[in-house]
């Protein structure tokens, strides 16, 4: 057996934590053969709920879970943490403009940057889940200065899952006969899920689909597939959620499939002329424990006019919490 890594989850008396931590704790995200322990993070008023998620995750007698910490304290939680999995952030409230959303929430992820600075672990993987998740990771990211910026990464795999589905009922395919899907930007309603690289049995997707249905059903679905799910359901995506944070950290820790790439928000090194510094989905490759933006990709005008838009908006994330930035 191997010996034990440290996984941190904040907001783990949550919803998406409440389908995440049994999975993790079960294998599912880090392989069979890894024993884990959790590393859990809440605000204090619900430590007495996360209380009860650790009674739970004890009741299953995972062979694999080797022990949970619960706090309230960061420094705690983080403490020599080879994962953290940023799932907790402040929800948007009623009467909330955006720029009061980010600010709320450039106050956590900025002292979340700083523990995890001070007591994770020199290699520890950042998977930033809560929203804006982009913004929020580019807030820890520059708030750990000793940490290297590539450990830093958000969520766009559950957008990611969702384009694979609709191009596979689309074409009457599974979503195993899928590849080489593609989100850009931020995750939010500008980002751009592509289809131009996408092959459906190793055929060019866009010869299978019909530029009106891409462009005024596909795109748009993906887009504001999560916003339909609140619709739907009266709360937000969670089991998905959980499962696309699984994918993510599988991936960037095993390697992702061979012989296709997957999405991820990476720092941005002025691949595809985005710029350097922003939190963007690229499409990337993961190998031995690190990932790579995939280069060489055809961007055409109509891709490049979506590229930019949502590479705009993260711009303009940026520079509302510019005040906040070290
Ligand atoms: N990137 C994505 O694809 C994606 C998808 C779905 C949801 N989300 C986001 O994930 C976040 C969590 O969603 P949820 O449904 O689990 O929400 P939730 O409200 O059920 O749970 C969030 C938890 O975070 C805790 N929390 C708040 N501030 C905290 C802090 N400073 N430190 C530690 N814990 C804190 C809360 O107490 C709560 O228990 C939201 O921001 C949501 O918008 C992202």
């Amino acid at each position: 057996m191997k010996a034990p890594v440290r996984v941190a989850v904040t907001g783990a008396a949550g919803q998406i934590s409440y389908s995440l931590l049994f999975r993790i704790a079960s294998g599912e995200m880090l392989g069979k053969d890894q024993p884990v322990i959790l590393q859990l993070l809440e605000i204090t008023p619900a430590l007495e709920a996360l209380k009860g998620v650790a009674m739970e995750l004890e009741d299953c007698a995972f062979p694999l879970l080797a022990g949970i910490v619960q706090s309230d304290d960061a420094t705690v939680a983080f403490k020599d943490a080879d994962y953290a999995l940023l799932v907790g952030a402040r929800p948007r409230g009623p009467g909330m403009e955006r720029k009061d959303l980010l600010e709320a929430n450039a106050a956590i992820f900025s002292a979340q940057g700083k523990a995890l600075n001070e007591v994770a672990s020199r290699n520890v993987k950042v998977l930033v889940v809560g929203n804006p998740a982009n913004t929020n990771a580019l807030i820890a990211q520059r708030n750990a200065p000793d940490l290297d910026p590539r450990n830093f990464t958000a969520m766009t795999r559950l957008d990611h899952n969702r384009a694979l589905t609709q191009l596979a009922n689309k074409t009457d395919s599974t979503v195993n006969d899928i590849t080489h899907m593609t989100i850009w930007g931020n995750h939010s309603a500008t980002q751009y899920p592509d289809l131009h690289q996408a092959k459906v049995n190793g055929e060019d997707a866009m010869g299978k689909v019909e530029q009106e249905w891409y462009e005024t059903d596909f795109i748009p679905t993906v887009q504001q597939r999560g916003a339909a799910i609140i619709k739907a359901r009266g709360a937000s995506s969670a089991a998905s959620a959980a499962n696309a944070a699984i994918d993510h950290m599988r991936d960037w820790a095993l390697g992702s499939a061979e012989g296709d790439w997957t999405s991820m928000g990476v720092y941005s090194d002025g691949s595809y002329g985005i710029q350097e510094g922003l939190i963007y989905s690229f499409p990337v490759v993961c190998k031995n424990g690190d990932w790579e933006i995939v280069q060489g990709v055809d961007i055409n005008d109509f891709s490049r006019e979506k590229m930019t838009a949502t590479e705009t908006e993260l711009a303009e994330e940026r520079d509302a919490v510019a005040h906040l930035l070290p």
